[in-house]
């Protein structure tokens, strides 16, 4: 795959913490308007990874090229939307004041920041609940809530850690739509995921185990590959077990 044009450009990723080496020599580049999947079990290193990506972490040796430019660079944080594992809002505020907050960091003011946070709240269907206290949320609708967050500024790259943990399979349907809206905007997406008909609807699917990337294609390539049913199946293969 071209390099050159790559939206992510990850080159000989290492990551250790002391003894521990979570991310092994990770070689990988994202086309822009792909939605990229990371799945792999619990403990792989896809969190990790997607924190070296953001430069919230440094990895150990390795680089990392966002846009062609080399990381770590503040000012591509105006490019790039991330939504952690774990909801990063203010319980005693409410969501529109959570969202006024993260859209003023961003210079987004007055009607634009008015109209952008409608906007978000739409995508993720919490109009209704634009006043509520963050406290009185439920889990998905924190979930939902972040996601609109990492939204507003528009970003080039959206990088998702497991963005519908809690959120039911219909309203999941939906966001996934939204997804593919933004996709079509030119929106390259990576997403970490458990979930097996998530990673169905990847453009591409990033295999982890161990820190390694084990696979790395298309959902169907993957599958057929190893001569398998399901993307689950096809992991098991990979993982040589
Ligand atoms: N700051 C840290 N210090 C020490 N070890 C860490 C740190 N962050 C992550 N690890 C370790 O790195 C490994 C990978 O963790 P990571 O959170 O990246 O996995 P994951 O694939 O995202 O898992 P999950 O799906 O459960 O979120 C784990 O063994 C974890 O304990």
């Amino acid at each position: 795959m071209e390099q050159s044009k790559a939206v992510v450009a990850m080159q000989h990723i290492s990551k250790s913490f002391g003894k521990q080496q979570v991310l092994k020599d990770i070689h990988l580049n994202i086309q822009e308007g792909e939605i990229f999947g990371l799945l792999g079990p619990s403990g792989a290193g896809k969190t990790t990874l997607v924190k070296q990506l953001v430069g919230l972490d440094l990895p150990s040796s390795g680089e990392i090229y966002l846009f062609q430019e080399k990381m770590p660079a503040l000012k591509l944080i105006e490019r790039v939307g991330y939504m952690a594992q774990s909801d990063a809002l203010y319980e005693e505020l409410s969501a529109k004041e959570n969202l006024q907050f993260f859209a003023s960091l961003y210079g987004l003011k007055g009607k634009k920041q008015q109209q952008r946070i409608n906007e978000v709240m739409e995508i993720v269907q919490l109009t209704d609940h634009l006043t509520k206290l963050v406290s009185n949320y439920s889990g998905g609708m924190k979930r939902r809530l972040s996601l609109a967050i990492s939204l507003l500024h528009k970003p080039r790259l959206l990088i998702l850690d497991e963005p519908t943990v809690g959120i039911d399979p219909v309203l999941r349907k939906s966001i996934w739509k939204a997804f593919d809206n933004l996709k079509k905007n030119g929106t390259t997406i990576i997403v970490t995921t458990h979930v097996m008909d998530e990673a169905e609807k990847c453009d591409r699917l990033g295999l982890m185990r161990n820190g390694s990337l084990i696979a790395v294609g298309t959902p169907k390539e993957l599958k057929q590959q190893t001569n398998s049913e399901s993307i689950e199946e096809a992991f098991l293969v990979y993982g040589g077990v």
